[in-house]
């Protein structure tokens, strides 16, 4: 499933409409039904709905609802934004049929505020038709008084038609008002308002329906955007084969575990295993080196040079050259700590690990001192940032990188030319060509120290099997999202990373 910009929707549209032949109006009479049906199937006798249109075409398709409930026997008041002068053709088209079809309509204006307060108080439903994908600049009225009284009087269950009016399509903002929906019904495919907040928490329970533009059309142009699902990765999965042995697998070296921050090598190496690697070795600083075997004991353990305390320190392993070729992958970050010398050793490992490699954690914030230290890459790379990351990352604030998810992750990916998996409700991939994969699986458990030690984990075992980035990155942020899901026993305030990675093996399951 492809996930569209207002421009990119638009541009399908035109395609459906201009080269296809459907004409607009159909299109529009589907939008509509689709809605009508979904709220004729919830309720089956009839009920009460108020009904808000704008004039722009989000506004005709509250008129076909209108129309259309109204003749399933329902009770609609119907009020409009704007004028008729003001409405496209196709919009005018459909209200003049609702008015034909026997419903009246009221162009809002201030003096009627107690009377459509009483109908959204008293209505079992209420329609969000004011503004679609077309919002352009700050709210004018009377539409955002509209939205406040939705906000404030509804009563019922509030469906908005394809966008809650007021959010901002492409970025998920809002204006200075927006409608909080109970569920949001959208067309032909999911636009990023639906995955980015603060949008996205007025959207509500988002469902999307098919209004009849062919799939020809979105494969000849395809946006550069999709949500995350198997068909992008399930080939590289498949049973093991009877012959099988470890080296098929790759061998993921992990770079951390600290002192007193052991644990997070630990989970890291251990999801890779459960993940499939044949081989995980955990580098922990050479005073730690008991601890860790101890506490896992499928991985091999390597010492690195430390500090004399048990922390990592500026040099690398005497035959670090010999070792490395014997891996496949590297994951550098859980419990890795910061050190002095430590931009000169990430400068090392960047230049010197010539696998696909993960940076995860204080690998990121060592990164964000010098990022051009990537410019010496030539191998895969994976960047794993939480908000708080990325906003180190790019010398901005949590909350400058929060409002503009889609934007920082792409251009920091296209930049450094590296695929940066920023975490969060919809963790969002963004690979150096530009494209991007939101991911849906997840959720509250996985809010949690040791979570992203275990995706770390899981994607390093498969870039070390060899499975290329563009596959493998999805692939292991939907298994660790579901894993997430699926170790939920009793409730999500209670599930270890330990359980977490027990789940694994049952999330890839089903896709061999
Ligand atoms: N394939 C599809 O997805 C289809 C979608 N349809 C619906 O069409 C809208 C988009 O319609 P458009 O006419 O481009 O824009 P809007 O109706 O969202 O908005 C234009 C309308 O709103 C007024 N306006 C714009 N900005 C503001 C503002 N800041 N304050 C107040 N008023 C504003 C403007 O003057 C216009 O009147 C899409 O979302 C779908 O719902 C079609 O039905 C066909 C298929
Ligand atoms: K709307």
């Amino acid at each position: 499933m492809y996930l569209y910009t207002a421009q990119e929707m638009r541009d399908l549209d035109r395609y459906a409409i201009e080269e296809i032949g459907i004409p607009g109006m159909v299109l529009m009479e589907n939008a509509g039904h689709a809605v009508a049906r979904r709220l004729l199937d919830r309720w089956r006798r009839s009920a009460t709905a108020v009904v808000l249109s704008g004039s722009g075409n989000n506004g005709g398709d509250g008129f076909v609802i209108a129309r259309r409930l109204a003749s399933a026997g329902w009770d609609v008041s119907l009020w409009i934004a704007g004028s008729v002068e003001k409405m496209s053709q196709e919009t005018r088209t459909f209200y003049e049929a609702c008015i034909h079809a026997g419903v009246t309509g009221e162009f809002y204006d201030s003096s009627q505020k107690q009377a459509l307060a009483r109908h959204l108080e008293h209505s079992d439903v209420v329609v969000d038709a004011l503004l679609g994908t077309g919002i352009r600049g700050e709210l004018r009225e009377p539409v955002r008084t509209l939205i406040r009284m939705v906000n404030q009087q509804a009563r019922g269950f509030v469906v908005a038609v394809d966008v809650p009016s007021g959010v901002d399509t492409d970025t998920g903002a809002v204006a200075s008002e927006a409608v909080v929906a109970d569920k949001t019904i959208t067309f032909a495919h999911p636009k990023w308002c639906h995955y980015l907040r603060p949008a996205a928490e007025r959207c509500g329970n988002v469902r999307v329906e098919d209004i009849g533009i062919p799939q020809q059309a979105v494969h000849l142009s395809p946006p550069s955007s999709r949500i995350n699902e198997p068909s992008l990765w399930q080939a590289y999965l498949k049973p093991r084969s009877r012959w099988s042995h470890k080296g098929d697998f790759g061998h993921l070296l992990v770079v951390g575990g600290s002192r007193g921050m052991l644990g997070a090598a630990v989970m890291a190496g251990t999801a890779a295993l459960r993940t499939g690697a044949g081989l995980a070795t955990v580098a922990v600083p050479e005073g730690q080196e008991q601890a860790l075997a101890a506490q896992v004991t499928e991985a091999l353990v390597w010492g690195w040079p430390d500090d004399g305390q048990g922390h990592f320190s500026a040099g690398f392993p005497q035959d670090w050259e010999k070792r490395v070729r014997r891996l496949k992958a590297v994951a550098a970050g859980p419990g890795l700590g910061r050190f002095d010398g430590e931009e000169e050793w990430l400068r090392r490992l960047l230049q010197q690990a010539p696998v696909p490699l993960v940076l995860d954690a204080d690998a990121l914030n060592i990164l964000s001192k010098d990022p051009s230290l990537l410019r010496e890459r030539r191998q895969p790379t994976v960047l794993t940032p939480h908000p708080g990351e990325m906003a180190r990352l790019s010398g901005q604030g949590v909350k400058e990188v929060e409002s503009s998810r889609r934007r920082i992750a792409r251009e920091w990916a296209q930049a450094w030319g590296v695929t940066v998996v920023l975490k969060g409700t919809y963790t969002l991939i963004a690979f150096p060509d530009g494209t991007q994969v939101l991911n849906t699986t997840g959720g509250p458990a996985l809010a949690k120290a040791g979570s992203g030690d275990i995706l770390t984990g899981i994607l390093g075992a498969l870039l070390a099997r060899g499975i290329p980035e563009k596959a493998a990155v999805p692939m292991g942020v939907y298994l660790h999202g579901l894993a997430g899901q699926q170790a939920v026993t009793s409730t999500e305030h209670s599930v270890l990373a330990r359980d977490v990675i027990a789940a694994i093996g049952p999330a890839i399951r089903p896709f061999l």
